[in-house]
């Protein structure tokens, strides 16, 4: 945490309460403590920016995600000015309005925050009471801001944004790295794109791109792209007609590594099952990576109907087709034999393992993550993984591959995880896969295009092969 060596003075972003087009700070404030409650309460950020009013959610997404990377520090503050923790609703106003006046949040004037958060505080019967409160701590947050922060500074949580079993875990795992690591989960992630090779040429993508006056960088692989600048989705050309999709850098990762190399021997499409399919991010990757030498015969599983819908609408964007199935990968007898009629086969060529997971390599998208997982989950999804991987491996082919992949930094649900199941499987030998791969803290000069080509989330693969007998 940096200590500011003077008071900060009214930044970048809105310094007025309102304007006539917006809707005004203090209702936005409302929204964000309101939601910053569902997220204590076990929701996710995702799931509770959904329920916001339209109007307001691009603003309350903005401000909710920048409160929830600073919120230890804003809680340990809140502790040192009032003690007695008050009730729910008051709390969250008071932690909110304490994030953003926070250093690493510069974007509003201080004297607009406090203003507009106790006008907040007025508009909510549970907060109304409250108002001379929330007030008073917050200016007294102004006049001992450097005193209150050298304070909570000596806590782990309060230093780092994780909770405590987090930052253990992290320090376990990479007791050289657990401190960049933490670094990167708290800045903000690059929106990397990916091109659908089946509609245009990354060159000629990037060449709309620069028409469109978005500027870009070549990313991973032969379709990877990151912007200098997110932009919403509905500026990026032909968005909608699918000749582009959203996706990490360290994601794009995954169809490459599972298709390259592997060629059905009698001409026949490859069989791909992509096992824990939804929303499809990478569904669609293998399918844009077919080609006439190397049609895709793709079986999506998704255990979550609602999910499962997603994959549909992620494909039909892309104009591509897969048999979606809902079903647990780990019941196997439950989906197989259908599949196997349907499709004409007994075994994958080529089965993608992307695991549930605790997200622990993608908080710098969703900084809610930290805050709701509980370190047992971490046993109980390493348990899931165990159990999807024991399930799967006897469908791959002889000759054929899986990859496994997680989204998560924890060695238990990755490297940990791989090692003991190739002590338990004679039969499966390792090919090259990255490994872990860390979330990258970009280089100084924040922006350099070369920094932001090798930006990307933590990940986990391993590609596991098994020998033709
Ligand atoms: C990490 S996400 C997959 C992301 C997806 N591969 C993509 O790139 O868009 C994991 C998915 O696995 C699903 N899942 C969890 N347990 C499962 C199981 N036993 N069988 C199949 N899917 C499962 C979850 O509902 C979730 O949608």
């Amino acid at each position: 945490m940096n200590l500011p060596s003077r008071p900060r003075q009214p930044s970048r972003a809105a310094t007025a309460p309102n304007t006539n087009q917006g809707p005004s700070l203090s209702a936005q404030l409302l929204a964000v403590a309101r939601a910053l409650q569902d997220v204590r309460q076990g929701q996710s950020a995702r799931a509770v920016l959904g329920g916001v009013e339209p109007a307001l959610r691009a603003g309350v997404q903005a401000l909710l995600m920048d409160v929830l990377r600073v919120l230890g520090t804003a809680e340990a503050v809140r502790a040192e000015l009032a003690p007695r923790k008050p009730a729910s609703a008051v709390d969250a106003l008071l932690c909110t309005a304490l994030a953003l006046l926070l250093p690493e949040v510069p974007r509003y004037d201080a004297f607009t925050v406090v203003n507009q958060a106790v006008d907040a505080a007025k508009k909510r019967s549970a907060t109304k009471s409250q108002s001379a409160f929330i007030n008073g701590c917050l200016r007294s947050f102004l006049r001992e801001r450097d005193d209150l922060l050298r304070a909570v500074a000596q806590e782990p949580v309060a230093q780092y944004n994780h909770p405590q079993w987090w930052l253990g875990r992290l320090q376990k795992d990479y007791p050289q790295d657990w401190q960049a690591i933490v670094a990167a989960n708290n800045a903000q992630a690059p929106m990397a794109l990916r091109v659908n090779l089946q509609r245009c040429s990354r060159a000629d993508y990037l060449a709309l791109l620069d028409e469109a006056g978005i500027e870009a960088v070549v990313g991973v692989g032969e379709a990877g792209l990151v912007l200098t600048r997110g932009v919403p989705v509905d500026q990026l050309p032909q968005f909608a007609q699918g000749w582009v999709s959203v996706q990490d850098s360290a994601a794009q990762m995954a169809a490459p590594l599972l298709l390259d190399g592997l060629q059905p021997h009698d001409g026949r499409a490859l069989h791909v099952l992509d096992a824990c399919a939804a929303p499809g991010g990478k569904t669609a990757h293998l399918l844009e990576a077919a080609t006439p030498q190397r049609p895709i015969d793709m079986v999506a599983l998704e255990i979550d109907a609602k999910r499962a819908e997603r994959i549909g609408d992620t494909l039909a964007r892309l104009s591509l087709q897969a048999d979606v199935v809902v079903a647990s990968g780990s019941e196997v007898a439950s989906w197989l034999p259908a599949v196997q009629a349907r499709h004409g086969l007994q075994q994958f060529d080529a089965i993608l393992l992307d695991a549930p997971c605790s997200a622990s390599g993608i908080v710098r998208r969703q900084p809610d993550v930290r805050w709701l997982r509980r370190a047992t989950d971490i046993a109980q999804l390493a348990a899931i993984q165990r159990q999807l991987l024991e399930a799967l491996w006897p469908l791959v082919v002889p000759g054929g591959r899986l990859l496994y992949c997680t989204c998560s930094v924890f060695h238990e649900e990755g490297e940990g995880q791989v090692a003991q199941f190739l002590r338990r499987h004679a039969d499966a030998q390792r090919l090259p896969a990255p490994g872990h791969l860390l979330p990258q803290l970009r280089e100084a000069g924040h922006n350099s295009l070369g920094s932001l080509a090798r930006d990307h989330d933590g990940f986990y693969y391993a590609l596991l092969h098994k020998p033709l007998r």
